[in-house]
């Protein structure tokens, strides 16, 4: 698991470091390793721009900007505001031929030093502008000028680099945003820093987690997953549900509603019967998609919740849920519960998610006790015992419709299977975006091709010695 940890943490520790190294030497650590990057975008092209903010991020740059001198690059640099651009970085820059310059003009990249850590909103109008002309390949120092370091939101006006070059450990704004690749720096902050804010998996940990048969295992000791799903109206959903928990694990699966004709029709190996109550023991419970919202559905929410079992609660049962507070009461609130909202379902739950979606998801786990995954290109995945776990996805393919009712299949057989909550929820929507990436391999694709590739997805993130 990689942790990300928020920028008020990442002073506090930088202090620390700082009270006990020669002044100076963090910055000229952290702006040795840009200029190592740079060199290396730069494959031996030698003409570097440096855009030069008024905090450290520009004094980064500006030492970045001497390293790179040193190596015998053409650099030149655009001070934003050259009476407070860091005195030692430009002193340095100038002793060895660093040009200042008022436009940035025939260069082969740009290091973006504008802000760092301590900059909130969009770029000013000066830098605004600055960047918009820009023609060359952009590495950002710290984190793309622009986007909130803490909660990855943009505002206005900001950089979209190829690369950022962060230093001692990952924030927020470089799971949350768009930083091209990002490279880390060791600038001996690991001893200062506490557990992190923020989890990302590894795919070597979704693969570990995921749930394998052993020989002593048969179809019901890896979970049985029951679906309650679709209506006479949407029996898709339905089906797609029960793909998933059917191509998850080799566990079982029993689908109960009224689509029941359509599912087996698609899945005979699912075990499918018209309620809830005929159903049978199950492990965990899938409700929602494509339910509805009506008395019947209510009345399918209430028995699911009341059963005792993990529950992964999508689309209707979240509308339901927000609509009638009443079916709480059904919860044991000892018993996990996973809702997976998107945006506007979210809305209807616990109000508006705001710029800080880290925050959204948290509070709604605060106020539900329950396993929030609030649905995004960053999924952000929240757990009332305070973890989070973020998975940002490098397409958007997934964004489709019947996407959801896949991923709260997946949920509900890693549920099944025991995974505790959080790491059932973070290894569903890991394997889900991947499922989508393998699918559409450049193409958009239908929900039911994003389920066919679930079993390569798997594949992909399982060891290969396992
Ligand atoms: N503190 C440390 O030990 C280290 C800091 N480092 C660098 O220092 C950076 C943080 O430096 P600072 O705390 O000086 O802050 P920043 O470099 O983020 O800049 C803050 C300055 O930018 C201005 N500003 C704020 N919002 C702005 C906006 N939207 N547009 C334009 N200007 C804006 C403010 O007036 C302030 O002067 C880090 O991101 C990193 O690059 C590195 O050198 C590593 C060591
Ligand atoms: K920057």
């Amino acid at each position: 698991m990689r942790g990300l940890w928020t920028t008020e943490r990442v002073k506090a520790a930088e202090e620390r470091v700082m009270a006990r190294v020669p002044e100076g030497a963090l910055m000229r650590r952290a702006a040795f390793g840009v200029a190592t990057v740079a060199l290396e975008v730069l494959a031996g092209r030698r003409r570097v721009g440096l855009l030069v903010g008024a905090g450290n991020n520009g004094g980064d740059a500006l030492w970045a900007g001497y390293f790179l001198r040193r190596r015998g690059v053409a650099v030149s640099a655009v001070l934003l505001n050259p009476a407070k651009a860091h005195a030692a970085g430009l002193a340095a820059f100038r002793r060895v031929g660093g040009r200042v310059v008022e436009r940035l003009t025939g260069v082969d990249l740009v290091i973006d030093g504008i802000v760092g850590l301590s900059a909130r909103g969009p770029l000013r109008p000066d830098a605004a502008e600055h960047v918009a002309h820009l023609d060359a390949p952009v590495l950002s120092v710290d984190l793309p000028s622009g986007v909130d370091p803490d909660t990855g939101a943009v505002r206005g006006p900001h950089v979209r680099p190829a690369v950022t070059v962060t230093f001692g450990c990952l924030k927020p704004v470089h799971a949350l945003a768009d930083c091209g690749e990002v490279r880390l720096v060791d600038i001996g902050l690991t001893p200062e820093l506490a557990g992190p804010d923020l989890l990302e998996l590894e795919v070597s940990d979704v693969g570990a987690a995921w749930p394998v048969p052993g020989p002593t295992d048969d179809k019901y000791t890896q979970g049985v997953t029951g679906i309650a799903a679709g209506s006479a109206t949407y029996p898709g959903a339905a089906v797609l549900a029960t793909g998933a928990a059917l191509l998850a694990t080799s566990g079982m699966v029993r689908y109960a509603g009224a689509a029941a004709e359509g599912v087996r029709a698609r899945w005979p190996e699912a075990i499918c019967t018209g309620t809830i109550t005929d159903a049978g023991r199950v492990q965990s419970w899938v409700v929602g998609p494509g339910l509805g919202t009506g008395l019947g559905a209510e009345a399918v929410l209430r028995s699911v919740l009341e059963v005792g079992v993990p529950v992964c609660a999508d689309a209707d049962a979240i509308t339901m849920l927000a609509n009638n507070p009443d079916l709480w009461d059904a919860r044991d609130p000892d018993t996990p519960l996973v809702l997976t909202p998107h945006d506007r379902e979210y809305e209807r739950l616990a109000g508006e998610v705001g710029d800080d979606r880290v925050a959204a998801a948290k509070r709604a786990a605060d106020k539900f006790a329950a396993v929030v995954l609030l649905k995004g290109h960053t999924t952000v995945i929240a757990s009332p015992d305070g973890r989070v776990l973020v998975n940002r996805a490098r397409s958007s393919w997934a964004a489709t419709a019947g996407s959801g009712d896949v991923l709260s299949g997946l949920i509900g057989a890693l549920l099944a299977a025991g995974l505790d909550p959080l790491l059932a929820a973070g290894c569903a929507a890991r394997v889900h975006v991947l499922a989508a990436e393998l699918a559409a391999d450049g193409a958009p694709i239908p929900a039911t091709s994003l389920l066919a590739a679930v079993p390569d997805a798997i594949r992909a993130v399982r060891p290969l010695t396992a």
